[in-house]
């Protein structure tokens, strides 16, 4: 048992490619084929000058439309040129032309889809309008209007086939740049302070190299047909100003009736290059095959909280207090409220368990802190104020992203429950964690390098020397989840909040990720906000527990207390529940019925209709949190009957 579940810890977290694969390229195929091809007639049409036989416009006319010798290999045209040395200095004009295209292309598909992409907004709707326009304008006419008021101007047309050719790519680099925005590890790189520029060059950009790779082969093999359809014509390159493909077609076409083959070495060049374009498009976008669909989009909102004092909290100063914190998200038939007046606070060092069924409002009630709701979601009432620790007392409810920017990662962090996604599988760990290091403490990158590998010492990870080398995928899911605490660590935060950190694991390394937190909680005195639903990992960890139910807090106490005696009959039931303290071969208990989502919350107790003790009044008005005799808080009528049964 033991070993399956070791097996099971040493795989990767995540088999699918996030970056090129470049070594795929290099695997025997017609990707490889292709792109040896394209090398060979890169380097051999730049050296033309020094590879060519002959000289591209020396005459032999007692030797003209001589077909393949050892002198000509791939014979003479009709003045008895050379055409191998033709071809290869004609392909510097091709060469030319697409990189001039090229470069256009890629400039302007880039630099606008990536600002679309990333900014969204008014900016995407004007470079959307902008792609629009340049995609119904008729590329030909363009071109054949750009020939008009520039004769014979390739570079001219180049230009233009690559502006009105850069929407496919702006398309492209917008819809990508849009789904890594939305990408767990940019959300946590962010969440670590990193600024928006930083996180633009660093996790944005390099995730575009695949696919911008993929339509500039296939961009590149137009550019190439559209400057030898127009050499041909005789409308750019024409042959007084030297050889092209293009133009060595044409003068193949007006001698085919008395030699077919002089078409044929020129031909058959112009379709293997433009096949070999292809399939290196395609060998690229099967490297770059097996990006993941973005994450469910979550933006951060600010805070339309009004400034309410939060209210005295008994014992030690609390670093944390929250006061009335209500949340809400726009509906069809108007704002739905999903959390409603939640008040608890956390002291320095102290570990607070936030439990409750799946839809009680534990994972809102914990990213309204980082300012990390779901779109549309926002803070309609109430505070939530991080006291002065290491810092001034600051209103997280009431800052905007710049403001989170200067809490997030080094007064509060996060850890959330999918450590894969919240790595960036394009670069190594230590590189990882050393940026936010040095994000947060200015130092040189060696030093920062060591002190990643400290810090991946820290969370326990054997070899840190060695793990730092490693890309994300090449970790298992125990091993990414310690790297996405040291990254949580790295900014040294008073106040971590792990959301559920450990349901992504498996049983063995579920323990030794909680033992790891409780090590580093107890021994830097960070606080911890722990949203769980078990009581096993509560209990592991926590002093205190917040019971939530239906966007309430239900039940406030020591965690050794609500299992010695738990007043509300909702953490009775949870308890009763528990897995953990079911009797070996009983049925384990469950709570009948289901969490009630925010349109069905009944008037008085929202728990009323699965409670096994409810009374009528029950369900008249809002039941009040009351402060027991002992000192407990409990949102019920019938508390200190509850205790007693
Ligand atoms: N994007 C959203 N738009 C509207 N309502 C939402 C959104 N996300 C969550 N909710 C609602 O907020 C309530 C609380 O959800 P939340 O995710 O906080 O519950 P939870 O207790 O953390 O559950 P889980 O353990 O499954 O994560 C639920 O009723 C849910 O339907």
């Amino acid at each position: 048992m033991t070993m399956s579940l070791a097996v099971t810890d040493t795989q990767p977290v995540d088999r699918l490619p996030r970056r090129p694969r470049w070594r795929r390229l290099l695997r025997p195929g017609p990707g490889l084929v292709a792109g040896v091809f394209l090398l060979c007639l890169a380097v051999a049409t730049t050296g033309a000058r020094w590879l060519a036989p002959a000289d591209p416009e020396e005459q032999d006319l007692g030797a003209a439309l001589a077909g393949p010798s050892g002198a000509h290999w791939l014979g003479t045209d009709r003045l008895g040129r050379d055409v191998l040395s033709r071809l290869l200095h004609g392909g510097q004009v091709t060469l030319v032309s697409v990189v001039e295209a090229v470069a256009v292309f890629v400039v302007l598909g880039v630099t606008l889809g990536v600002t679309a992409g990333y900014l969204g907004g008014w900016a995407d709707r004007a470079i959307s309008w902008l792609a629009d326009l340049l995609l119904a304008l008729p590329g030909i006419i363009m071109l054949l209007m750009v020939l008009a008021v520039f004769p014979g101007n390739t570079a001219a047309t180049m230009v233009v086939l690559g502006v009105i050719s850069a929407p496919m790519l702006l398309r492209v680099t917008r819809g990508v740049t849009m789904s890594v925005k939305q990408e767990l590890y940019v959300r946590a790189a962010r969440l670590s302070g990193l600024g928006e520029v930083r996180i633009m060059t660093r996790h944005v950009l390099p995730r575009l190299t695949g696919p911008i790779l993929v339509q500039v082969s296939l961009f590149a093999a137009t550019a190439v047909l559209v400057q030898g359809a127009l050499s041909f014509l005789g409308l750019s390159a024409p042959e007084t100003e030297g050889p092209s493909w293009g133009n060595m077609i044409a003068q193949a076409a007006q001698v085919t009736s008395q030699d077919l083959w002089l078409a044929i070495p020129t031909g058959a060049l112009l379709t293997l290059t433009v096949l070999a374009l292809g399939l290196f498009g395609d060998a690229i976008r099967d490297a770059t095959a097996g990006h993941r669909a973005p994450a469910a989009p979550l933006r951060p909102v600010r805070s339309t909280a009004p400034a309410v004092p939060p209210r005295p909290a008994e014992g030690p100063a609390p670093l944390l207090s929250v006061d009335g914190l209500t949340i809400g998200f726009p509906g069809p038939d108007g704002p739905v409220t999903v959390v409603r007046d939640v008040s608890f606070t956390v002291a320095p060092g102290e570990c607070v368990g936030v439990i409750g069924e799946s839809g009680s409002g534990k994972t809102m009630i914990a990213r309204s802190l980082l300012g990390l709701l779901p779109a549309g979601g926002a803070v309609t009432a109430g505070a939530a104020t991080l006291h002065a620790d290491s810092g001034p007392a600051v209103e997280l409810t009431r800052l905007d992203e710049r403001g989170f920017g200067r809490v997030r990662g080094c007064r509060i962090a996060l850890v959330s429950q999918e450590p894969s996604s919240s790595l960036d599988p394009a670069f190594r760990v230590g590189s990882q964690v050393a940026e936010v290091i040095r994000r947060h403490t200015p130092m040189s990158r060696r030093q920062a390098a060591r002190e990643a590998i400290e810090l991946l010492r820290t969370v326990r990870l054997p070899e840190p020397e060695r793990v730092a080398r490693r890309y994300p995928h090449e970790l298992s899911g125990g091993m990414a989840q310690r790297v996405v605490i040291a990254l949580a660590l790295a900014g040294k935060p008073s106040l971590l909040v792990a959301d559920e950190p450990t349901t992504a694991l498996d049983v063995t390394v579920q323990a030794e990720i909680l033992a790891l937190l409780r090590d580093l909680q107890r021994r830097l005195g960070m606080a911890v906000i722990l949203v769980t639903h078990d009581w096993g990992v509560l209990a592991d960890l926590c002093d205190r527990a917040v019971v939530v139910y239906a966007g309430e807090v239900v039940e406030q106490a020591g965690v050794a207390d609500l299992y010695t005696g738990a007043r509300h009959p909702y953490t009775r039931s949870l308890l009763a529940a528990d897995p953990h303290l079911a009797e070996a071969g009983q049925d384990l208990p469950t709570i009948a019925g289901t969490v009630p989502s925010p349109r069905q919350w009944s008037p008085g107790c929202r728990f009323r209709p699965r409670c096994g003790v409810a009374v009528d009044d029950c369900a008249i008005g809002r039941i009040p949190l009351t402060v027991m005799s002992d000192g407990r808080v409990a949102r019920c009528i019938r508390a200190d009957e509850v205790v007693k049964r």
